[in-house]
């Protein structure tokens, strides 16, 4: 099928509900102009995805768009190009992110997974059911923060919590512990709060964070009502027949938006994400740009404000330390980082040099 069936207009129509807009439209040029369609890439699995463009799902080889690096790899949420005449299809390329959520996959191996690409809104689950673990959701905020979109934090379960004064309680903990983020409570069973979501997520695209059990797929269900329009239900253009999933990650929603699900990370290893610490802690940054010395450590200085603010009770110290274990984990993390590029950049100078050698050779008309 060639570029040309679907008119510019009718693209943007068909692609809007998926995100697309005026600005990917310019981007993609280039890629139009090559016969390549565009699509949003709902899951990837072993060497191919599935890309949902004007025309239906797609299913395309991922080999152009697996680089080395793995935060370079084509994940859930892309803006893909997709060649799509041929057996396999391909996927040629994809857009520059806007944002992108990354976690480190493992303390030893320190690798960087993109775990989804283009996301507006990360939403945080926490289940009210079980005891609040602050410290957790200071690590979910870091990396959300750090992907780029805006963090909102939802705490699910809400009706095992009869009691407003304390909910009104645990809301506050919350609260002080992401300054600048929404706090929301829902209920997947009541319903509560689920509409003040649904507005929420109708604008861009969100993704689900949270523990397993937190209760994502509840709410993701109840986003989604009965008028659930599964990516799976749509019309497959492959006629191979429809392929069975186990797991669906990108969700068109009834009331406009996109939701990206993610399955319940048990871990969720910084990777990179100072800025985005510092903006989970922004009260002890704050605090910090009025001590003395500015580069305080706020050990034992005299005149450091984030000893006093610890001192006068506006600082809790859990705070503190969990400011201090995030940003020493995150060092932990990127001086590995640092070593494994610094390895591989020295590999792909030696592969250069030696190129550079064989072409000298060729040019001199030496065997080389
Ligand atoms: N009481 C109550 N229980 C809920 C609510 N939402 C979810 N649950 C229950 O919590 C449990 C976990 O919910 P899930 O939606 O499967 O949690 P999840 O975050 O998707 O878990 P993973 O799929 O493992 O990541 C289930 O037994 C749900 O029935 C709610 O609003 N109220
Ligand atoms: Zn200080």
């Amino acid at each position: 099928m060639s570029f040309s069936a679907f008119p510019q207009a009718s693209l943007s129509h068909t692609l809007a509900p998926l995100g697309w807009d005026d600005a990917w439209a310019a981007e993609f040029t280039p890629y139009a102009e090559q016969g390549l369609v565009p699509g949003r890439v709902v899951r990837v699995d072993r060497g191919q995805c599935d890309v949902l463009t004007a025309d239906g799902i797609v299913r395309a080889d991922t080999a152009f768009v697996t680089p080395h690096d793995p935060l370079r790899v084509i994940c859930t949420g892309d803006w893909a190009a997709v060649e799509t005449a041929g057996n396999p299809r391909y996927v040629k390329a994809y857009l520059p992110r806007r944002t992108a959520f990354v976690r480190s996959t493992s303390s030893q191996r320190s690798e960087g997974q993109i775990l989804a690409a283009n996301v507006d809104h990360a939403i945080i689950a926490v289940s009210l059911a079980v005891e609040l673990d602050l410290g957790r959701i200071e690590r979910f905020l870091a990396l959300a923060w750090e992907s780029g979109a805006q963090p909102l934090i939802v705490l699910t379960k809400a009706d095992l919590v009869p009691d407003p004064v304390t909910l009104g309680h645990l809301v506050q903990d919350v609260e002080t512990t992401a300054p600048g983020v929404q706090v929301l409570t829902v209920s997947s069973h009541t319903g509560e709060g689920t509409d003040v979501l649904g507005a929420i997520v109708a604008d861009g695209t969100s993704v689900l964070l949270g523990v397993s059990g937190a209760g994502k797929s509840t709410l993701a269900n109840a986003l989604l009502g009965t008028d659930v329009m599964e990516v799976q239900a749509t019309r497959d253009v492959d006629g191979k027949g429809r392929h069975t999933t186990t797991t669906r990650n990108l969700l068109v929603l009834p009331g406009g938006g996109v939701l990206i699900d993610t399955p319940g990370l048990r871990g969720v290893g910084l990777f990179d994400a100072e800025a985005g610490v510092g903006q989970v802690f922004s009260e002890i940054e704050d605090y910090a740009a009025q001590c003395r010395f500015h580069d305080c450590a706020h050990e034992a200085e005299p005149g450091c404000a984030v000893l006093a603010a610890l001192e006068s009770g506006d600082l809790p110290e859990r705070r503190l330390e969990s400011y201090r274990k995030l940003l020493r984990e995150n060092q932990r993390i990127v001086a590995k980082t640092d070593a494994r590029l610094r390895s591989e950049i020295r590999r792909d100078w030696r592969l250069k040099s030696a190129e550079g050698r064989a072409n000298y050779s060729a040019k001199r008309g030496n065997r080389v």
